[in-house]
């Protein structure tokens, strides 16, 4: 159904008289396309013929009891909202009604035509609302389709890809482990977006940028008044993941206290929020990445081995862009073509010395240091070729620095990211984004005092 199509909805109601007041007081709306049935049988009948956007019955038909008609709809349409519209004003029917599925139930008096009006608006606002998230999901999933998206051709990313395939044919949690900027987050969303769970959220989470004290809250949650300072109720990051993909990155900056709280979690596959009872049932495919040696730090007594067991499922080894040679001068291109795309500018060529000078320099900052140094050649260079001097490299074969201060590529970064940071009144998750940074970026140079926040 296309959003231009017409809005059909099924009235089913004996009384010939009220029937054709509803569809009259309805057909004002010219978007409806309008059917009325006087039996619960004629309904059933053209529910598969052709389906309606909605269904209002009344609950006493001639032919069949309401809640069976109820019963039926639901096996065959699911999704489809129903009103029901009853002479029965009794507290118990609306309440089982209501709990076996019902939209919204009225008893019929003067009110009911308006009420049933508004009814309609806000149903058919959430439907839209409901298909442009489906939309954007789909949208997001060729983007990330790993295929197009995550460039590379060498043994080692091949051997990545591989990975991936296997992992979105299962539910199975996934590890991801590799230095910073190798492209943890991309395949976590390219397993997400290839597997059952695209239509569902996917929600990222870097453990290095939440305060200590908030961080459980923050991921299970809170009800009303659990602390000083919770005015209301929190859904917490696993909550809003549920059905979908949870990507806790840095998952080594997690404390004891906080693991063995997760490890609950994950054993029983339910949560509880701060400060409440109710249990809350979890359906969750974890990723988690982090840039340390996970088995390095249970050696070191700083993550329990028994939650290592849990997350490592199936490994995932993003090597470093100096091991994966062959790539460099493809993502090169790409990031230049896609750069100068967004720009509106005609892609340069990478002189042979440029090339040269790539692929002997070590990119520490791995893929998305290359990305950062092809942007700024992009912008530095002629506009026909880039040469060796429009790529700003900071360490290995070129240890020289670019600039007419003599300030290094970091140098560089940190006043950048200075800027952004009193520009968007120190909220580092926005500049991490703006500037395609990790966020643990952001707060390490914090932590080493190369940042102060203004
Ligand atoms: N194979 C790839 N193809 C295209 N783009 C890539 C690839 N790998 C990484 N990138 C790009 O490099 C940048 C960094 O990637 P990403 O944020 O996934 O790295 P990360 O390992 O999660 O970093 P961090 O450890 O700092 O959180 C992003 O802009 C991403 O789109």
């Amino acid at each position: 159904m296309t959003p231009a199509s017409p809005y059909r909805i099924f009235i089913v109601e004996d009384d010939p008289w009220y029937g054709e007041v509803l569809k009259y007081h309805l057909s004002m709306n010219p978007d409806y396309e309008l059917h009325r049935f006087v039996t619960g049988e004629a309904c059933l009948k053209h529910l598969r013929q052709s389906p309606p956007h909605l269904i209002t019955m009344d609950y006493s038909l001639p032919d069949i009891n309401g809640a069976d008609l109820l019963r039926q709809i639901r096996e065959q349409l699911p999704d489809t909202p129903v009103i029901v519209i009853s002479g029965q004003q009794d507290v118990e029917t609306a309440v089982g009604l209501l709990q076996a599925g019902v939209h919204d139930y009225f008893v019929k008096d003067d009110r009911t035509k308006d009420l049933l009006w508004n009814a309609i608006l806000k149903i058919r606002e959430n439907q839209n609302l409901k298909r442009e998230i489906e939309q954007l999901r789909e949208a997001l999933g060729q983007k990330y389709d790993f295929g197009n998206l995550l460039i590379g051709n060498s043994p080692a990313i091949r051997n990545v890809f591989t990975l991936i395939q296997k992992a979105v044919r299962t539910n199975i949690n996934v590890s991801i482990s590799g230095e910073t900027g190798t492209g943890k987050e991309l395949v976590a969303k390219s397993i997400h977006y290839h597997s059952d769970r695209r239509k569902k959220p996917f929600v990222a989470v870097n453990m290095a940028a939440i305060p200590r004290e908030l961080t459980e809250s923050e991921l299970f949650g809170h009800e009303k008044g659990a602390f000083t300072g919770a005015a209301s109720r929190k859904i917490g990051r696993f909550e809003e993941a549920n059905k979908g993909t949870l990507f806790l990155d840095e998952v080594a900056e997690m404390d004891l206290t906080l693991q063995s709280k997760l490890l609950r979690v994950l054993q029983e596959r339910e949560l509880v929020r701060v400060g409440g009872n109710e249990r809350i049932q979890l359906d969750i495919r974890l990723v988690v990445a982090s840039h340390k040696n996970l088995l390095d730090e249970v050696r070191q007594g700083r993550f329990r081995e028994d939650l290592y067991y849990r997350l490592m499922g199936l490994p995932i080894v993003l090597p470093p862009l100096r091991d994966r040679a062959t790539d460099v001068l493809l993502l090169a291109r790409h990031f230049l073509d896609e750069f100068c795309k967004d720009n509106h500018l005609t892609s340069p060529a990478i002189s042979p010395a440029a090339t040269d000078k790539l692929l002997q320099y070590s990119f520490p900052g791995n893929v998305r240091e290359l990305k950062a140094v092809m942007q700024m050649a992009a912008v530095m260079c002629d506009g026909q070729e880039i040469r060796p001097d429009d790529l700003m490299l900071t360490s290995g074969s070129d240890e020289s620095v670019v600039g007419a201060e003599g300030k290094t590529l970091r140098q560089y970064t940190i006043q950048i990211i200075k800027s952004y940071l009193s520009k968007y009144d120190n909220n580092v998750v926005l500049v991490a984004e703006k500037l395609d940074v990790g966020k643990s970026t952001i707060y390490k140079m914090i932590q080493n005092n190369e940042l102060t926040l203004a």
